[in-house]
């Protein structure tokens, strides 16, 4: 069964986008994972399935899962996008995106150039969620670190000197404090308007941009007094404005969206 799909990176954080909305094809999580595999399927860091929306007002319903098959509830680059994908099937320059975390309204603000509204932060530690009940702005766990959810649980560890995420990453996404795992966010602030980010991804590892760990991590930033409500988050791939916006609580991502190539694969090659 040869299916099509997409190709698509915001700042080198990589997906599939193949899109199920007239037809199902079996996207099991072991298959998934398999086509996520850089070495023997299609390669990326998160695979993203287009359904029917089923929310008034929703354009389309978005389904995000990291490469190894586990689903996640947000993921900021790939929702720009979908965003630019809807656009170039002949949407307009707004569209809302349904999510398991919610209805995301995007805006184009030029061809490839995206801005989503990634809704307001949770903070509860029942939100993030972590095990028990603890200040989600002071987890107790060296460094410090704090703890916010954008639709997915992220950690913010804030240093000085920025370790390999390869070194801590794997344990720390495993903590006993995250029962759904963690996003691990390692944050060097540069000013108040800027700050250098790398995050070891829950279910795919180091990825060379995050845009929901850019949110979290301007959210944690300002909570912890270091930086403005507007801050731009340097990744390896490259730099996401952030704006956590005091009128309604909203957290804002702007960005570029980036199709590499469109492709077909033969899905009876993959487990089912
Ligand atoms: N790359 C993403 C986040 C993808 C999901 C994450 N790994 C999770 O499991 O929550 C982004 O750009 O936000």
């Amino acid at each position: 069964m040869m299916i099509p799909f997409y190709k698509m990176h915001g700042l080198g954080n990589d997906f599939v986008v193949m899109d199920e909305r007239t037809e199902r094809f079996g996207l099991t999580p072991a298959r998934i994972a398999a086509l996520s595999d850089r070495h023997r399927g299609i390669g990326c860091d998160q695979f993203v399935v287009l359904r029917p929306a089923c929310r008034a007002g929703a354009d389309v319903f978005v389904r995000f899962f990291n490469a190894d098959g586990s689903e996640s509830g947000a993921c900021g680059n790939a929702s720009r996008c979908v965003a630019d994908l809807l656009r170039q099937q002949g949407g307009g320059a707004s569209s809302v995106l349904q999510t398991q975390a919610g209805l995301l309204a995007a805006r184009i603000d030029a061809p490839g150039e995206v801005t989503v509204d990634m809704g307001p932060p949770a903070l509860g530690w029942r939100d993030v969620p972590l095990a028990c009940e603890i200040d989600t702005l002071h987890l107790p766990i060296d460094g410090d670190p704090a703890a916010a959810s954008m639709g997915n649980p992220h950690v913010t560890f804030f240093m000085t000197d920025l370790p390999d995420p390869h070194e801590a990453g794997p344990a720390l996404e495993r903590h006993p404090l995250f029962p759904e795992r963690a996003n691990v966010g390692f944050a060097r602030i540069m000013s108040r308007g800027a700050l250098r980010l790398r995050v070891w991804e829950r279910g795919s590892g180091l990825t060379l941009a995050c845009g929901s760990g850019a949110c979290a991590t301007v959210v944690n930033a300002v909570r912890r007094g270091l930086v403005d409500r507007t801050c731009r988050v340097d990744m390896d791939g490259g730099s996401l404005t952030i704006t956590w916006r005091a009128a309604d609580d909203h957290v804002l991502m702007t960005g570029p969206a980036v199709t590499s190539f469109v492709g077909t694969v033969d899905l009876d090659g993959y487990p089912s």
